[in-house]
């Protein structure tokens, strides 16, 4: 029968269709992951994997097998020209990332970002900029830009026109406003057609 593998194979792809990778120093952006994977519900997205836990070659294999990526990090080098991230991340998006274009290309990626917007006010969330810029230099699909309303910073490099390229969000100082940000930004990237094939 033809019907039985092509349901086997579209209940695998639904299994794994989002796949939410993120890099934590303290917690924070492995707490936002969750909180994203429970909006999502685990029928859609994966459980959250973090970057430091797998070796590159395990990773760009990881990234290669969702029809979506929702790639997170926090900001911690205050002024750095790069590699702001503080994990894992800076070292696999400046080294293995550009170098996979033909197996990313296309595919569906959001941003999201932890950062404290009271004390490095000139750089929040700096580092979810730079992971964009290397998703977006592979011809990725590039979902989920929100409003910078309800934010005191003075700058970003997250920056894209007059939005955020992705969901930022402030563990320090704004934690009583993270779980509404997360299931309103969920909502958007669903809108935006991050689960259609
Ligand atoms: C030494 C230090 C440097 C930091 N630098 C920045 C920064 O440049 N920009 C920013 O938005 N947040 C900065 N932060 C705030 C962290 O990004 C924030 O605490 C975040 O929630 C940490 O995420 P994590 O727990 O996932 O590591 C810094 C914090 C510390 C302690």
């Amino acid at each position: 029968w033809v019907i039985a593998p092509q349901a086997q194979r579209s209940f695998t792809r639904l299994d794994a269709a989002v796949g939410i990778f993120y890099g934590t120093c303290t917690g924070s952006t492995s707490e936002a992951a969750d909180l994203i994977h429970q909006a999502f519900g685990s029928g859609v997205a994966a459980e959250p994997i973090d970057v430091d836990g797998l070796t590159d070659d395990a990773l760009a294999a990881s990234l290669k097998e969702h029809d979506a990526l929702i790639v997170g990090a926090p900001t911690w080098n205050t002024g750095a020209e790069s590699e702001c991230s503080g994990t894992g991340w800076d070292k696999f998006y400046y080294s293995k990332l550009p170098a996979m274009k033909s197996e990313l290309s296309g595919k569906k990626v959001a941003v999201f970002g932890l950062g404290d917007q009271s004390s490095y006010s000139e750089y929040f969330c700096d580092a979810a900029g730079e992971i964009w810029d290397v998703f977006n230099g592979l011809d990725c699909k590039m979902l989920g830009a929100w409003s910078q309303d309800g934010y005191e910073h003075e700058d970003s490099k997250s920056i894209r026109g007059d939005k955020f390229c992705g969901l930022l969000l402030d563990a320090v100082n704004q934690e009583d406003m993270t779980e509404d940000r997360v299931k309103q930004w969920v909502a958007q990237l669903i809108d935006e057609g991050i689960l259609a094939k």
